[in-house]
Formats: structure tokens, sequence, C-alpha cells
């Protein structure tokens, strides 16, 4: 999943990519980690849940764990992750693009009945991403994309209405985040093709990095 390049000067960014399933936060996070890394940007794309014990376990238990539990279990993927791979690569001058981060658990796990509260409480010292972009696209988009990958766990929605539910709690979450002060910005994807997302992305990136440097 991880693709490195390059040299390091200075801190790196932390990007996240969210958004509901079958909105291409995958298909993005490996082109944009190829575009980025293309213009001289060293790179390291990665996902949540990650590919440690913990993050194993979450990912392929969520039919075996259900509410609180998998709430934490995640949790405690992502701030192992975020101490060992994320911040190192980060201080060392990568810039990390994660496929997946708190903004979907503010989705899935309110999906699973956990109130947005305790969810948001759960991850009060992980972590914040210099740029949290929360792709949106079309529910019934979202839904034939799916329908045609396949469905992994149980929070892959089956028909239109689980999709439209996904994408209104996406909304809800959007509206969360930026009252918190969380730096999340909507991005939607229209009919773009994902590579066509990615370079719309990496622009925005470059834009912010040059800004900053
Ligand atoms: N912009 C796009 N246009 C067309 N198909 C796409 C686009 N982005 C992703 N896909 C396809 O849609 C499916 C779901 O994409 P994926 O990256 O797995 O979504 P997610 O990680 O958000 O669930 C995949 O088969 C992928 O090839
Ligand atoms: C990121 C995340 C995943 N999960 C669980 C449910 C997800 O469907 C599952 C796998 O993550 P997901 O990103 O849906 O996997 P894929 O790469 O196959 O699209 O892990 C949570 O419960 N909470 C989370 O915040």
């Amino acid at each position: 999943m991880a693709s490195e390049s390059g040299a390091t000067h200075g801190r790196g960014l932390f990007v996240t990519l969210d958004g509901p399933s079958g909105v291409g936060k995958t298909t993005v996070s490996t082109l944009l980690g190829e575009q980025l890394a293309s213009q001289g940007v060293p790179t390291l794309v990665t996902a949540t849940p990650s590919p440690s014990s913990i993050g194993e376990l979450a990912r392929h238990g969520t039919h075996e764990f259900h509410g609180p539990s998998l709430t934490c279990l995640v949790a405690a993927d992502r701030y192992h992750q975020a101490n060992i791979m994320i911040s190192p690569a980060v201080e060392q001058g990568t810039t990390v693009v994660c496929d997946r981060f708190v903004p979907s658990s503010l989705v899935l796990d309110p999906l699973d009945g956990i109130e947005r509260g305790f969810v948001w409480d759960i991850y009060r010292k992980i972590l914040v991403p210099d740029i949290a972009i929360v792709l949106m696209g079309d529910a019934s988009l979202c839904a034939t994309r799916v329908a045609n990958r396949g469905r992994f766990s149980r929070f892959h929605g089956s028909d239109y209405e689980d999709h439209r539910r996904e994408r209104e709690y996406f909304t809800e979450a959007l509206a969360f985040l930026r009252g918190a002060g969380y730096p999340a910005h909507e991005y939607d994807i229209g009919r773009a093709t994902a590579r066509e997302v990615a370079a719309g992305l990496a622009h925005f990136i470059l834009a912010i990095k040059d800004g900053r440097s």
C-alpha cells in the first residue's frame, strides 16, 4: 500500500482522504501519491485500518466486532499508526497521504449506533492533519461502483438507500468538523476520472505546501 520517494527538506504535510464507500478514496490516494512524487514531493501513501496486526483485526473483523468495541479497535490502530508511521515520516519531510482517518470514524461509528461525541472524545489526542479532504460524490454513482467492485465489510452499502444515508452522514460530519476548527475541505468529484480528481487535489496540496515554505 505504501509508496515512498525522494529526499527530505523540512516538515512534510499530513493529508487525509475520506468520503463515502465507492467515491474513489483508495484509487485516488494511489494516483495522488504518484502525482506528488512526480513533482518531486517525497510521499508516502497509507491507509486506515493500517497494515499492522491491530489494523488487520479491524479491517477483517467488521462482522465480529460491533459498536464501541469496533470504535476502540479502530482508534487503537489509528493512534498506533500515527505514532509509529505517520508522525515520524512527516517530521522527516515526507508528505503522507492517508486513505481514511478520523472523519470516516465520525460517519461509520454513528452508522453503527455510536454517539458522535464519544467518537470525537476518543480521538482528542490524535494527530490533526494539515489537510483533511472529504471526497463527495453522487450516491447512486458510489452505489454502482461498490456493486461492481465488491463489498468487503458490512459498512459497504448494498443499495442506494445505504449510500444516500452514508453521504448524508458525511455532510453532517463536514459541518461538525468545520465547526470544531478541523481543516476539512469538501471536494466534489462530479463526473471526473480518478486521475482528474488526483490532479485537482495535487494542485490544491502543492499550493498549500508552497504557501508554507
Ligand atoms: N473517478 C472515478 N471514475 C470512475 N471510476 C472510479 C473513479 N474513482 C474510483 N473508481 C472506481 O470505483 C471503484 C471504487 O473505488 P475505490 O477507490 O475502491 O473507492 P473507495 O476507496 O472510496 O471505497 C473502483 O472500482 C475504482 O476503480
Ligand atoms: C476507517 C474505518 C474503518 N472501519 C472498518 C469498516 C470498514 O468498512 C473497514 C475497512 O475499511 P475500508 O476503508 O472500508 O476498506 P476498503 O479499503 O476495503 O475500502 O474497517 C471502521 O469501522 N471505522 C473506520 O473509521
